[in-house]
């Protein structure tokens, strides 16, 4: 004690030797619990940086660093969580449905799920069956049922948003995706009385970007002192608080289908069909209590933002390419205008469908896929051991020669031609997966929602290419990603201009 005392300048406050100690105590007890790299695995940094540092701010350099260093075999990357272990292309069919890799614990270290606020994450880890099987078995069969209702939904939220002005309009165009894909996917999710209330659309669009945030900002402070960082955040208040005010949304919501099914049931009667993810909720949890809110926050998480994204980037590249516009209105116009919205219109859309997959092969989401975690040590074919408790990725092939021609060209019609070719009709589907298209994951746990997000996606671009004229605002600079690790997003401040025009297919009344 006295050997301390020597080191604490005199006169010092005790509040401030209180805090001092604090901070000592949280570095030396987060570096004694941080976690460490794998050994077997070079660790990659650039740059002259940490290795964390690295792949915060530098992301895909550290993956074109990895891979040209061991030159086709697995290296690792410190992410704010620990290692992960990434491993090339090659691996992606041979781990696509491995046993021994969990899907949801390759995030459960990401959130801070024993925290008020994280129910929906901590939901995703205990019972993630709930939201995987309520979309696959249930949305995902249901297709045909909800292309009405968001058409509907498109058509007044379109509107709404965008408005009837033919003047050029400058619009914060990631802001107005989110309103119309919250809105739009809301419909589906929770009706339409729930799909318009202003609180659930502000929770539905917030809670998503403030659980991460709230994360991020945890994960910097030592473990020690991440209790009261959480306190003082105002993330974390307005977290808990969307949990709340959905609870007080959505519980009547819950109650009322309750009721139908039941008074169906004792009047021995099959409960009315539903067509919402609440009401399939219910039957897919089979009678078991569980939370359905937290189901509805997670299904949130899950759909809103990586549609959103989706759906900016194509309204970017429209903005890019504008000789791509006409084709694409082309093929509404005699696709739509024939059909109307048949079962089989939008698989019809064979351009747009091209376009979509293109826009996601160009401008990915993130580098890496596939995130899993180790359950049980577990060795490749070429004898490549992956241990029990690591966390892995697959990087990603969209621009590798061998499968795209002239992979640096953006060309919206390269998966038209590719699916022309003998037996891979199928193949290059804006949903199909495969290690050459991962951007919905590959195997077991692909993403069970892209169906409906290509159909959400397709439905809305419809709209605003036919109703709107888009391009760049000529008075500020071209928009840039926002770059973080290896994700890549359409930044907040992005400018681009609208100008309503009128369509040559009356997409309202078909
Ligand atoms: C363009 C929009 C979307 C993109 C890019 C996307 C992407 C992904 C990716 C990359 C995964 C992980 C797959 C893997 O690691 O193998 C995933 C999983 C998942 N996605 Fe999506 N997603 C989108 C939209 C949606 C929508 C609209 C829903 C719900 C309606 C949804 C529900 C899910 C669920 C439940 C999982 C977890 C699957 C599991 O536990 O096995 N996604 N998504």
């Amino acid at each position: 004690m006295e050997a301390i005392r020597n080191f604490v300048p005199e006169g010092l406050p005790v509040s401030v030797q209180v805090i001092g100690a604090t901070i000592l105590l949280g570095i030396v007890y987060s570096l004694f619990t941080k976690n460490r790299p794998w050994p077997s695995f070079p660790v990659v940094s650039v740059r002259g940086l940490s290795p964390r540092k690295s792949w915060m701010y530098h992301g895909h350099e550290v993956l074109d660093e990895g891979s040209k260093q061991t030159n086709g075999r697995p290296f690792q990357i410190m992410t704010g969580t620990g290692p992960k272990i990434v491993l090339p292309n090659k691996y992606a069919d041979e781990i696509r449905n491995s046993p021994e890799l969990n899907f949801p614990k390759a995030f459960s270290s990401d959130f801070f799920v024993n925290y008020p606020g994280f129910e929906a994450h901590k939901q995703g880890l205990t019972h993630d069956f709930l939201l995987r099987d309520t979309v696959r078995l249930k949305l995902t069969q249901s297709l045909g049922l909800v292309t009405g209702d968001l058409v509907d939904e498109t058509i007044s939220t379109v509107d709404d948003i965008f408005g009837h002005s033919d003047a050029w309009t400058t619009r914060m165009i990631r802001e107005d995706l989110l309103e119309v894909v919250a809105r739009v996917s809301s419909r589906v999710f929770l009706g339409e009385a729930l799909c318009r209330n202003r609180r659930w659309l502000d929770i539905a669009k917030t809670f998503t970007v403030d659980s991460f945030s709230l994360s991020f900002i945890m994960r910097m402070a030592p473990a020690i002192v991440r209790p009261f960082v959480y306190l003082v955040l105002p993330h974390s208040a307005r977290l808990r608080k969307s949990v709340r005010d959905a609870h007080t949304l959505i519980v009547p919501e819950v109650k009322k289908r309750k009721a139908v099914v039941d008074a169906a049931r004792a009047a021995g009667e099959k409960p009315p069909k539903v067509a919402d993810t609440l009401g399939w909720m219910y039957d897919i949890a089979k009678g078991q209590d569980l939370d359905f809110v937290s189901g509805q926050l997670s299904l949130t998480m899950a759909a809103i933002h990586t549609t959103t994204e989706s759906t900016g980037r194509t309204l970017l590249d429209l903005c890019e390419y504008p000789e791509v516009v006409q084709q694409l209105r082309d093929e509404i116009i005699e696709v739509v205008g024939r059909e109307g919205w048949a079962k089989t219109t939008l698989y019809k859309l064979k351009l747009l469908d091209s376009f979509l997959r293109e826009s996601q092969r160009v401008s990915p989401l993130t580098a890496m896929s596939m995130n899993r975690y180790v359950e049980k040590t577990m060795t490749l074919s070429d004898g490549v051991r992956l241990p029990k408790g690591a966390r892995i990725a697959i990087l990603n092939d969209f621009t590798n020669p061998e499968i795209y021609a002239e992979p640096e060209k953006f060309d919206a019609a390269r998966f038209v031609k590719k699916r022309r070719e003998p037996g891979q009709e199928n193949s290059w589907q804006f949903v199909t997966t495969s290690p050459a298209g991962l951007s919905f994951g590959h195997g077991e746990h692909a993403c069970p929602g892209r169906f409906f997000a290509s159909n959400e996606i397709k439905i809305i671009l419809c709209h605003l290419l036919m109703k709107y004229d888009w391009r760049f605002a000529p008075d500020v600079p071209k928009p840039e990603p926002h770059v973080f690790e290896s994700i890549i997003s359409v930044k907040p401040d992005t400018q681009i201009q609208a100008r309503r025009r009128k369509p040559e297919v009356d997409l309202d009344n078909l």
